[in-house]
């Protein structure tokens, strides 16, 4: 296994280059999303368009690791809070899948389709770099294998690159998510998909390939995007129902798969919510932890984010492993999903608390074991 290296001061600005790299965590340390981070990270290459940060939460149990996002936020402040509530998703992630990895991600400030330009993958890189085995990154949205790939040719602390033979991810965690929705349905008493009504929010990568193995299944589909052609292409491939971006959450499905974007349920949007399971990829689903108490005392049942969606980390870490990449072990480990996530539910139960609340003690069991 990797040795953990603590974080510390980068070498940074390196000899001729146009990239800085700040420590802001004492600045981050102002946000309610902070959470004890270890170190933030602000890159900054105003020549190559780079504005990136990388947040590090906690390496108890090994170097950070968890996707780069691509992501035109409006405001820094929002990327900031955005960057730190995903790498600590990433530190319970690893903890609970029983991975000797620590929680990080990583966030360029960029709109993908656009912005993201060689010279500014090339000055990522060199932040990567630099930050030494610290934390080792991957895909997440707007970030994909051609993108890991070019990093990887340049820094090792990368995976998901076709260079280590993992790949995409997003297959990997849509079948994780797959077995984590019949999981929630199976706790439910419902033992098959077929007829099972799904609402998909979101057909990007896990989405769409969630919504391809719900549907050979025989379950009906309720699918929305923000982009209008991946609606229609829903409609046609799987006999989905489409609808508007705002009207996902009231439909009467037994299962609401939230695969977009974070922060979709809040008290605000919870009483709209028409589907009586949440189960899906999209990372921090819930505005505030304490929204799942709400979700509960509606007598839905919430698969936590980041047990259901664990597939995708799996596979990259499995990249660093000993012996490199070895898809049937990792498989193997996916296929637990269900089985934890059935474990909590059943404590949930049994103590009358919200699921996120039995998952992020689990993770923090083994964290504090490991210190
Ligand atoms: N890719 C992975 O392996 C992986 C692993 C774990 C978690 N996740 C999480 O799952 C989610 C989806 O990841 P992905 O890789 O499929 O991303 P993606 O970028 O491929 O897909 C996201 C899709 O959501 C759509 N979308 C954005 N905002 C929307 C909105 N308001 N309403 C409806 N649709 C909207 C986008 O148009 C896009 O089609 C993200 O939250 C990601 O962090 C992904």
């Amino acid at each position: 296994m990797l040795q953990t290296h603590a974080p510390r001061t980068v070498r940074v600005p390196v000899e001729n280059t146009t990239l800085t790299i700040t420590d802001i965590t004492a600045d981050a340390a102002g946000l309610d999303a902070f959470d004890n981070h270890e170190r933030v990270w602000h890159g900054r290459d105003t020549v190559r368009g780079l504005n990136a940060i990388v947040a590090i939460h906690n390496t108890a149990l090994g170097p950070g690791l968890g996707g780069t996002r691509v992501w035109p936020h409006e405001t820094f402040e929002a990327a900031l809070t955005d960057v730190l509530r995903l790498s600590r998703g990433m530190t319970f992630k690893s903890a609970i899948a029983g991975m000797d990895f620590g929680g990080g991600k990583a966030l360029i400030i960029a709109n993908s389709k656009t912005d993201k330009t060689p010279a500014l993958l090339e000055a990522y890189a060199e932040m990567l770099a630099a930050l030494d085995g610290q934390y080792y990154t991957g895909e997440d949205v707007g970030f994909t294998v051609a993108d890991a790939d070019f990093l990887r040719a340049r820094t090792p602390n990368v995976t998901g690159t076709t260079v280590g033979g993992s790949g995409n991810p997003s297959p990997v965690t849509a079948h994780g998510v797959f077995l984590g929705v019949k999981a929630a349905l199976k706790h439910r008493g419902i033992d098959r998909l077929e007829g099972v009504h799904v609402a998909v929010q979101g057909l990007g990568s896990v989405g769409w390939t969630l919504c391809e193995k719900l549907a050979a299944e025989g379950a009906r589909l309720t699918v929305t995007d923000i982009d209008d052609a991946r609606i229609r292409q829903a409609v046609e491939a799987f006999g989905a129902t489409g609808v508007a971006t705002d009207a996902i959450l009231p439909v009467p499905a037994q299962v609401f798969a939230p695969c977009a974007l974070g922060g979709v349920l809040s008290a605000e949007t919870i009483p709209a919510l028409g589907a009586k399971i949440v189960a899906g990829a999209a990372n921090n689903q819930l505005a505030r932890h304490e929204d799942a108490r709400l979700l509960m005392e509606r007598g839905v049942l919430y698969a936590p984010d980041y047990v259901i969606n664990a597939g995708g980390l799996l596979n990259v870490a499995a990249e660093l492993a000993p012996g490199g990449y070895d898809r049937d072990a990792t498989m193997e480990k996916v296929a637990k999903i269900p089985d934890t996530l059935a474990d909590i539910f059943r404590r949930a139960e049994e103590q009358n608390r919200p699921t996120n609340d039995i998952a992020s003690e689990i993770a923090d069991e083994r964290i504090a074991a490991r210190r």
